[in-house]
C-alpha cells in the first residue's frame, strides 16, 4: 500500500476535524456538505472489502428517504447483502480518522482482517437522484483508484438495482446479467409469464398509479415501462421533473403520516402506491367512496404475498417451510392474523432490514418486510431446485402450473435486498391472479390504531432495549411504566427506542380500536409516555405520567 500516494490523494478530500460520524443501519447519513471525506474513505474501505472476500463490491451513494440536503454512503457485501457488522466497525474508524491518522487506521484495518493486498478489487458504484450525488460518488471512484482498484460506474440506479449488479457479478451471471438491460429482462419477463393466464382483462387491474417521490425510481419505472406495458400500465406522479425529493410524498411521509401524497390525482378505489426516494420501499394506499385514506403498508404486503405462497405450495404438495419475519413495528393485527388465522410462523427481529434478512435466511421460503414498506421473500437454494426441478418433472397439470408460478415468483422477487419495482410487479401480479381488488385485499385485517413518534433528547443511547427492541432494559424503571399503561388497555403494546439512523428516540403505541375512540393512543403516547421517557432522558426527577 503506497500510504504516501493515499496521503496525497486524502488531501484533496480533508475530514473536518472533530466530526463524528456514525456508521448505522444503513451506512453514513448526514448533511451532504460533511459527507466528502467519508465517501474517498469508503472507496478506499471497499477496496480492502473487495480483496478480503475476493469478489465485487458495492458502494451506493444515496440517503433514501431523507431530505435532499442530506446524502449517505452503504457498501454492499458480495450476495448483495449488507456490510457485515465486524467491517461497520471498521467503516466507522476509518471515518473518523483525523486527516494525519488515515493512512494508518487503513492499514490497522487491512492487517486485522487479514487482507491480501496483493488481491485485484472490483467496485461498483451506484447514486440516486440528489443535486450532490454526483460530485460525492466521484469522491468515491477517487477512494477507488487511490488504492488501484478497479470499478465500475453504473451512474443513476436504484439502491436495489445496485445490489442486483453486486449479487449477479459474484455468481458469475447465474442470478442474471449485471446490467441494467438485463435487470429489467430478467423481471418483465418473470412478470409477463406470471399474468399471462389471467382471466381479467378489465383496466381497472391493469392499470397502477405510482408516486415516485421524486426519486430515482421515476427514471428507472420509465425506462422499464415499455418491458411490461402488455401486462400493466404504470402512471408516474412526483417523477421529479418538478417537486422537491422526498418532500411531501413517497413512501416514508404517506407511511408516518397516514395521508396521502402531494402530485397525485386519487380517484376513489383506484390503486395507488408510494417508492420511498432510492426505490427499496413500496406502500400501496388508496380512498374509499366516503373519500376516506387507506394505507396498505409492509405488513398487508407481507400477508397478501404470504397467503399466495402458500396455497402454491399446498398445491404443488410439498412440504417446503415458509415463515414471515417482521420488526416490532409490525402491526399487532398483521401478525395476529398470520399466525392465527393463516398458520404462519411468524418472528420478530431487531429494526434494520440486515436482520431481516439474515431471519429469513432460515427458511425454504422466507417473506420479511417491515412496516414501513422495505422487504422481499428469500428463497433457500434447495427450495429453488426443488421447485425448478419440480416444473420439468411434475406431470398433473395443476401442479405444474402451480411450480411454474413458484419459478416465476422466485424471479420476480430481489433476493438481494427489498425493492420497489419487484414487490409492486409482484403484488400487482397476485392480484390479477386472485382478481382482488385493493379494498378487498385491504379487508384481509384491521389495522390496530397505533401512532409513532420521534422524541428529540440530549443523549439517545441512555436507553437500552432486549427482546428485539421490545424490551427497555436502561433507564431503570422505564419498562415498568410502559407496563402499567399498557396494562389499562385492549390488545395494546407500546415500546420505546432509540433510532439508528436519527439522532431520536422512537416511540411506538397500539391499542384496540374501541378503546382509541376515546383517545387512548394518544394517552399513552401523548399526554404521558412521552414525557415520561424526555424526563428519563433529560435526567429529570418528576415521576412517570405526571
Ligand atoms: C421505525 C422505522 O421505520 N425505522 C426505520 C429506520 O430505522 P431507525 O433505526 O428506526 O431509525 O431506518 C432504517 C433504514 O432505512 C429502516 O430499516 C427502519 O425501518
Ligand atoms: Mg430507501
Amino acid at each position: 500500500m503506497d500510504l504516501d500516494a493515499i496521503t496525497e490523494y486524502s488531501a484533496l478530500h480533508p475530514k473536518p476535524s472533530g466530526l463524528i460520524l456514525q456508521y448505522g443501519t444503513a451506512g453514513f447519513r448526514t448533511k451532504a456538505e460533511h459527507l466528502d471525506h467519508v465517501m474517498f474513505r469508503m472507496g478506499l474501505l471497499a477496496v480492502l472489502r473487495s480483496k478480503q472476500t475476493k469478489s465485487t463490491i458495492g458502494v451506493m451513494v444515496t440517503a433514501s428517504h431523507n431530505p435532499e440536503e442530506d446524502n449517505g454512503v452503504k457498501l454492499v457485501d458480495p450476495l448483495g447483502e449488507m456490510l457485515a457488522p465486524s467491517w461497520e466497525e471498521h467503516a466507522t474508524c476509518l471515518a473518523n480518522a483525523e486527516e494525519q491518522d488515515m493512512p494508518r487506521v487503513l492499514m490497522d484495518i487491512s492487517v486485522k482482517a487479514a487482507v491480501n493486498l496483493q488481491q485485484d478489487a472490483f467496485i461498483v458504484i451506484g447514486r440516486d437522484t440528489r443535486p450532490t450525488s454526483e460530485k460525492l460518488s466521484q469522491s468515491v471512484i477517487d477512494g477507488v483508484t487511490a488504492l488501484e482498484g478497479q470499478f465500475h460506474d453504473y451512474g443513476l440506479v436504484t439502491t436495489p438495482q445496485l445490489h442486483y449488479m453486486v449479487y449477479c457479478r459474484n455468481t458469475s451471471g447465474q442470478y442474471g446479467e449485471a446490467t441494467l438491460e438485463g435487470y429489467y429482462q430478467k423481471l418483465s419477463k418473470a412478470f409477463m409469464e406470471l399474468t399471462k393466464q389471467t382471466l381479467c382483462s378489465e383496466d381497472e387491474y391493469r392499470s397502477v398509479k405510482v408516486d415516485c417521490a421524486n426519486g430515482i425510481g421515476a427514471l428507472k419505472l420509465k425506462e422499464m415501462e415499455h418491458y411490461v406495458s402488455q401486462g400493466l400500465s404504470v402512471q408516474l406522479f412526483n417523477d421529479g421533473t418538478k417537486g422537491k425529493l422526498n418532500h411531501l410524498c413517497g413512501a416514508d411521509f404517506v407511511k408516518s403520516h397516514q395521508k396521502p401524497p402531494q402530485g397525485m390525482e386519487m380517484k376513489s378505489n383506484e390503486r395507488c402506491c408510494s417508492f420511498d426516494g432510492d426505490a427499496d420501499r413500496i406502500v400501496y394506499h388508496y380512498l374509499d367512496v366516503d373519500g376516506h385514506f387507506h394505507l396498505i403498508d409492509g405488513d398487508k404486503i407481507a400477508t397478501l404475498i404470504s397467503s399466495f405462497l402458500k396455497e402454491l405450495l399446498l398445491e404443488i404438495g410439498e412440504s417446503l417451510n415458509i415463515g414471515v419475519v417482521q420488526t416490532a413495528y409490525a402491526n399487532g393485527s398483521s401478525t395476529r392474523y398470520l399466525e392465527e388465522v393463516m398458520k404462519v410462523p411468524v418472528y420478530c427481529t431487531k429494526t434494520g432490514v440486515k436482520h431481516l434478512h439474515h431471519k429469513a435466511q432460515e427458511f425454504d421460503i422466507g417473506v420479511y418486510f417491515e412496516a414501513n414498506g422495505h422487504g422481499t421473500v428469500l428463497f433457500s437454494k434447495a427450495a429453488e431446485t426443488k421447485i425448478r426441478q419440480l416444473t420439468k418433472e411434475l406431470e398433473d397439470e395443476k401442479r405444474k402450473a402451480a411450480a411454474k408460478m413458484l419459478e416465476n415468483v422466485i424471479d420476480l422477487f430481489n433476493q438481494a435486498a427489498g425493492d420497489a419495482i419487484s414487490d409492486m410487479l409482484v403484488i400487482e401480479a397476485i392480484l390479477m391472479l386472485k382478481d382482488l381488488t385493493i379494498q378487498q385485499w385491504d379487508a384481509l385485517y384491521m389495522d390496530l390504531p397505533n401512532r409513532q413518534l420521534k422524541v428529540k433528547v440530549a443523549d439517545r443511547q441512555v436507553i437500552s432495549t432486549t427482546d428485539a427492541e421490545r424490551q427497555v432494559v436502561t433507564p431503570p424503571g422505564l419498562q415498568e411504566a410502559i407496563n402499567d399503561l399498557v396494562k389499562k388497555y385492549k390488545l395494546s403494546r407500546a415500546f420505546v427506542r432509540p433510532s439508528g439512523t436519527e439522532d431520536v428516540v422512537r416511540v411506538y403505541a397500539e391499542a384496540d380500536s374501541q378503546v382509541s375512540w376515546d383517545g387512548s393512543i394518544e394517552k399513552m403516547c401523548g399526554e404521558s409516555l412521552i414525557p415520561w421517557v424526555v424526563g428519563v432522558v433529560v435526567g429529570e426527577k418528576r415521576k412517570p405520567f405526571q
